[in-house]
């Protein structure tokens, strides 16, 4: 057969890639959210209050806390911060969440994550009344979404579904990959795309030949924690990718000791392979803070009975 009667593919063109504006559609929920909270104040008389708990220094988790706390009195709720020395005590921190529990003005309550060594992650999160727990970590929300009762779901996977249905329309039939089995971000993920008629695969630390099995991936959600790993070469041509990844980098090019913030897909590779990618950042980090504000909204509401 000669050359021009070829059945073989022509060399494929480079697949153009859209970057998802995860920050552009975080704002427009945002002044969504607002106006909701201004009529439920306008009809009801109820303000949604989010309390966010934040135990120690950690760096990065100041920087969303301090976000979290603007952007919620910006849509016209109540916030309330607790910040507490590192040197607090489970005892302590239970104490508090069993107030805010009774609080009437907080509706929603947030305790930052990794706690402080010493402080039982699960017994401080148990404590959260399931009712006000906005982030979806309380075992009675994973169950209720696990069996599929309306339930308070993580923000993190909300946000990325919330991209994906936007961009994508009906997701049923697609095969999804979530890298990554945490209880925050992977596990819920992979709920959430079930729930959507995906067929989804979990890979993990253990998971043997991830390229390959990345690369069946219709839809790839990156959850791991480590810069870059999800090379060019992982991804299906146009298929979407959604890099939840927050890391701190060391970036020499910016000046001695700056540092950047990089996903866990290695992004300019992804380039001309990817259909669709979110950005790091500017992509999944905004859309966690909007959803946050969303499950306060839903939780206040549900308190009230409206
Ligand atoms: N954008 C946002 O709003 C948010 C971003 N994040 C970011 O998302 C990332 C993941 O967070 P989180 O889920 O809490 O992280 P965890 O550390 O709790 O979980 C990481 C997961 O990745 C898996 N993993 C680790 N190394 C590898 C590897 N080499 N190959 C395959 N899988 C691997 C682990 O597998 P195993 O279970 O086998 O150990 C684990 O399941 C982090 O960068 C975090 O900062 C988190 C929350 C919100
Ligand atoms: N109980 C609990 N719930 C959480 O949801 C939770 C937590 N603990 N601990 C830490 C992680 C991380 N997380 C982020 C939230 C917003 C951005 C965010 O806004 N990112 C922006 C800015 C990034 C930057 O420059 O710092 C972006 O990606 O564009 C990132 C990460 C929520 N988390
Ligand atoms: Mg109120």
């Amino acid at each position: 057969m000669g050359a021009s009667h070829s059945l073989s593919p022509a060399p494929s063109a480079a697949v153009e890639t859209r970057p998802i504006d995860g920050k552009a559609f975080a704002a427009g929920l945002r002044d969504e959210i607002k106006a909701e909270v201004a009529s439920l104040k306008a009809s009801h008389g109820l303000t949604p209050g989010l309390a966010v708990v934040l135990v120690g220094e950690d760096p990065a988790s100041q920087v969303y806390v301090r976000n979290k706390g603007q952007q919620t009195i910006e849509a016209g709720m109540a916030s309330f911060e607790h910040r507490l020395p590192a040197t607090t005590t489970e005892a302590e921190l239970i104490a508090l969440v069993d107030r805010l529990n009774a609080d009437p003005a907080v509706d929603g309550i947030l305790v930052q994550l990794p706690l402080p060594k010493g402080v039982d992650e699960r017994a401080v999160l148990a404590a959260i009344a399931p009712a006000k727990d906005v982030d979806g970590f309380h075992v009675v929300n994973a169950g209720r979404l696990a069996v599929g009762l309306d339930a308070l779901v993580p923000c993190t996977p909300l946000g990325c579904l919330m991209l994906l249905k936007h961009h994508l329309g009906s997701l049923s039939g697609l095969e999804a990959v979530v890298v990554g089995r945490s209880n925050i971000v992977g596990k819920p993920m992979a709920q959430l795309l079930l729930k959507e008629d995906c067929t989804v695969t979990i890979a993990h630390s253990r998971t043997r030949d991830i390229a390959a099995v990345c690369r069946r991936a219709d839809i790839l959600v990156a959850a791991v924690g480590r810069p870059q790993m999800v090379r060019g070469d992982w991804i299906k041509p146009g298929a979407t990718v959604i890099d939840v990844g927050i890391n701190r980098v060391p970036a020499p090019d910016l000046g001695e000791g700056r540092t950047r913030i990089v996903g866990d897909v290695a992004y300019a590779e992804a380039l001309g392979i990817a259909g669709l990618i979110t950005p790091v950042p500017g992509g999944v980090g905004p859309m966690t803070i909007a959803c946050l504000l969303r499950n306060t909204v839903t939780a206040a509401r549900r308190r009230a009975g409206i």
